[in-house]
């Protein structure tokens, strides 16, 4: 294994599961962090809690909120955030961080409507605002009326000043893991350009390759197999742990970061990705099972017979909801 020195700025950036902070606030000398580099995937051996102790929580560690029996079923659901003032501009986005318009404000709440009866344990948002929006906003609509709880983990000071002090509060809430990981891939040079104008300049087919080819770049920004290395590497090390502990999980993020763990959970090649393409605001349920992802599609109502079909663990809080609700 190869052992990498890596400043304290590279390591703010590596570990940071929240918005960017100065990794100077915790770290006195530089480290020499052990790294696997592989050619197919860059994996970051270091976790934050090794790095950092004790200031970036996880979950199923650190049990921040309520604890859970082990269950060999997860559900997994992924959104894509609703329409951005950018989506609406038809500009290119990536890592601009712009809020939803009102329309995306109304898929959010709608798609929220559509898993108002599948349970959540956990939320993993990207750090930018549009996908925390669509978050907060789907689980505005749940029936369990649980409060989603940004962790705030950049910071001892951050993490002890947001503690919750009543274990019956916790229980009642949601916790809400922004990672940076979970972003938009980084569209380069094209960032706030015009998506019909950039077409017009460079060309139709320039364009559909540096938007939904595997391996081609836009401009000095990530291709989706870049976006891929840190998206699906952090889905590996930190959400399919919690799938695997029977929590289920809901991801907010983006158009290219969720393709990328998408082409992970459904085996698809680099040429299948390629018409891959979200909409916005649509929730994509995945069960995961004995180690394996089984897609389960759209679900389109919150009563639709064929999602709580799925799973008996599903189906048993469906019926619990309804009998909560005729009390
Ligand atoms: O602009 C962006 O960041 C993305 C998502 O909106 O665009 P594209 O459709 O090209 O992936």
């Amino acid at each position: 294994m190869a052992t990498t020195t890596i400043s304290h700025q590279a390591i703010g950036s590596i570990v940071s599961h929240n918005r960017p902070f100065k990794a100077s606030l915790f770290l006195k000398e530089p480290l020499n962090v052990p790294m696997k580099l592989s050619p197919k995937r860059f994996k970051i051996e270091a976790t934050a809690s090794q790095v950092i102790d004790n200031t970036v929580l996880s979950p199923s560690k650190n049990k921040p909120f309520e604890s859970k029996k082990r269950s060999n079923e997860a559900a997994l659901i992924l959104i894509r955030h609703g329409e951005s003032l950018w989506n609406e501009k038809n500009l290119f986005t990536g890592c601009v961080d712009v809020p939803l318009t009102q329309k995306g404000v109304g898929e959010a709440i709608e798609a929220g409507k559509k898993i108002s009866n599948i349970p959540v344990d956990l939320i993993f948002t990207s750090s930018l605002i549009r996908a925390q929006m669509t978050a907060m906003l789907a689980m505005t609509q749940h029936r369990r009326k649980k409060v989603p709880i940004i962790l705030h983990n950049e910071s001892v000071k951050a993490k002890t000043w947001s503690h919750v002090f009543s274990e019956e509060t916790r229980k009642q809430s949601i916790p809400v893991i922004a990672a940076w990981q979970l972003n938009e891939r980084m569209y380069g040079e094209l960032q706030g350009l015009n998506k019909k104008e950039t077409a017009e300049r460079y060309g139709t087919e320039q364009v559909h390759e540096w938007r939904r080819s595997y391996e081609i770049p836009p401009p000095k920004g990530e291709s989706l197999e870049m976006c891929a290395e840190r998206a699906v590497a952090y889905f590996e090390d930190n959400i399919k742990p919690e799938l695997a502990s029977g929590n289920n999980v809901m991801i907010a993020a983006h158009g290219n970061s969720l393709r990328s763990i998408i082409m992970y959970l459904d085996d698809l090649t680099s040429q299948e990705v390629t018409s891959l393409d979200l909409s916005t605001g649509i929730p994509l349920l995945y069960i995961f099972r004995d180690g394996k992802f089984m897609k389960r599609g759209s679900p389109v109502g919150p009563t639709e017979a064929g999602v709580y079909a799925y799973t008996k663990r599903l189906a048993q809080y469906r019926e619990k909801l309804d009998e909560a609700s005729l009390n």
